[in-house]
């Protein structure tokens, strides 16, 4: 335990943490708390080095830091359809916001874009260089759009105003805190098993996605941050699993008499998904190291602890 400046002690920060290699050592979130809860940052609370603003990113924000990790957005479908204007506006005018706040205190500003932006991809696995399949009209679109619009604007304010930008283009990232009632697959899956209900299978159930663990996600995003290049740089684990194969993965690990039922899906779900991380291997020297099979346990025991599920069968 270290001391701060004055005198209170300081507990180290956890492996995950940003702050940890990081010469970067005051955190200041701000969040909405659309689809965050301020319950996943409580043993930060009272921390000297961590502040929260409650504060939507359409509105300006003034405050003075040297890296901006400009994540907020509704992200999943359930939460990015239920307002989808709403959505459009937090991706644009959000990063807009955000630039120029790096413009005005000179801080560099990471955007987390999405393997959305290649829509429903004709190329597999996605590489960078693919422009993507993208309806532009569709439901989906004020996210994948909103987010493709986000890449314009940071790219433009790096080219007309010299902003030093990273642009993350993060591919299914899952794990521990996450929503229970998220509505994204995995957590949806986790959850729907250990309350003994049928998990939903969208049809037709053979489209695919590869899963990335969170801290891998965190380690990566700050090695962009930190690294030589602007991106965008596909982040992601290139695992590929179809969400049959995701169901049966879920049933053994939870209850083998788990069940799943084949639903109604939406329009424009992609059909195949995977991420070509050469780049991110090459250049940022980052790979993920948990799989899809080690990462699923550690999420469901933590929804257990939430749902207060006992494993006493
Ligand atoms: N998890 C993934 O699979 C994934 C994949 C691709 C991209 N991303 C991107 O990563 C970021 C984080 O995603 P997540 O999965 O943690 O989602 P999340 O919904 O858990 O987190 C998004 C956060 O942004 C906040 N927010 C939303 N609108 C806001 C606004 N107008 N002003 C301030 N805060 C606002 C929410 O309250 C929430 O805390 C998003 O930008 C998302 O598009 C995530
Ligand atoms: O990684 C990405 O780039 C994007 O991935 C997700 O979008 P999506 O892949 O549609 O995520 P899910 O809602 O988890 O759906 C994944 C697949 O599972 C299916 N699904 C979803 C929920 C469910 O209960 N059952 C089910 O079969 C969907 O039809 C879809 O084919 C995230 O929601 C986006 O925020 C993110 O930007």
């Amino acid at each position: 335990m270290g001391e701060s400046a004055n005198g209170t002690p300081v507990r180290p920060p956890p492996p995950e943490s940003p702050l940890r290699n990081s010469k970067y050592s005051k955190v200041i979130v701000v969040d909405n708390f659309f689809s965050g809860t301020k319950d996943n940052l409580k043993r930060w609370m009272g921390h000297p080095h961590f502040e929260i603003i409650r504060h939507d990113v359409t509105e300006t924000l003034l405050v003075e830091v040297d890296r901006i990790y400009h994540l907020a957005c509704p992200a999943s479908p359930i939460f990015y359809k239920h307002n989808p204007v709403k959505t459009i506006k937090t991706n644009v005018m959000g990063t807009l916001n955000m630039l120029g706040l790096a413009k005005r205190v000179g801080a560099r500003i990471l955007l987390t874009s999405t393997s959305e932006v290649y829509g429903d991809p004709l190329v597999h696995p996605q590489p960078e260089e693919y422009w993507g399949n993208v309806n532009p009209i569709g439901v989906r679109s004020c996210y994948d759009e909103g987010k493709r619009v986000a890449e314009t604007l940071m790219f433009d304010y790096h080219r007309q105003h010299n902003i030093s930008i990273r642009v993350a283009r993060i591919f299914n990232t899952y794990g521990p805190r996450m929503n229970i009632d998220d509505g994204r697959v995995v957590s949806n899956f986790i959850a729907q098993a250990l309350r003994g209900e049928t998990m939903t299978v969208q049809a037709p159930g053979t489209q695919t996605r590869s899963f990335c663990y969170v801290s891998d996600m965190v380690e990566g995003l700050i090695k962009l941050m930190e690294g030589p290049v602007t991106g965008p740089i596909n982040l992601g684990n290139p695992g590929e699993f179809t969400m049959l194969e995701l169901a049966q993965a879920v049933q053994k690990l939870i209850k083998p008499s788990a069940r799943w039922e084949i639903v109604d899906n939406t329009p424009d779900d992609p059909r195949q998904r995977k991420p070509d991380i050469t780049k991110a291997k090459e250049i940022l020297g980052w790979e993920p190291k948990i799989s899809l099979a080690e990462g699923l346990p550690l999420m469901a025991a933590e929804f257990k602890q939430r749902l207060e599920i006992s494993d006493k069968k």
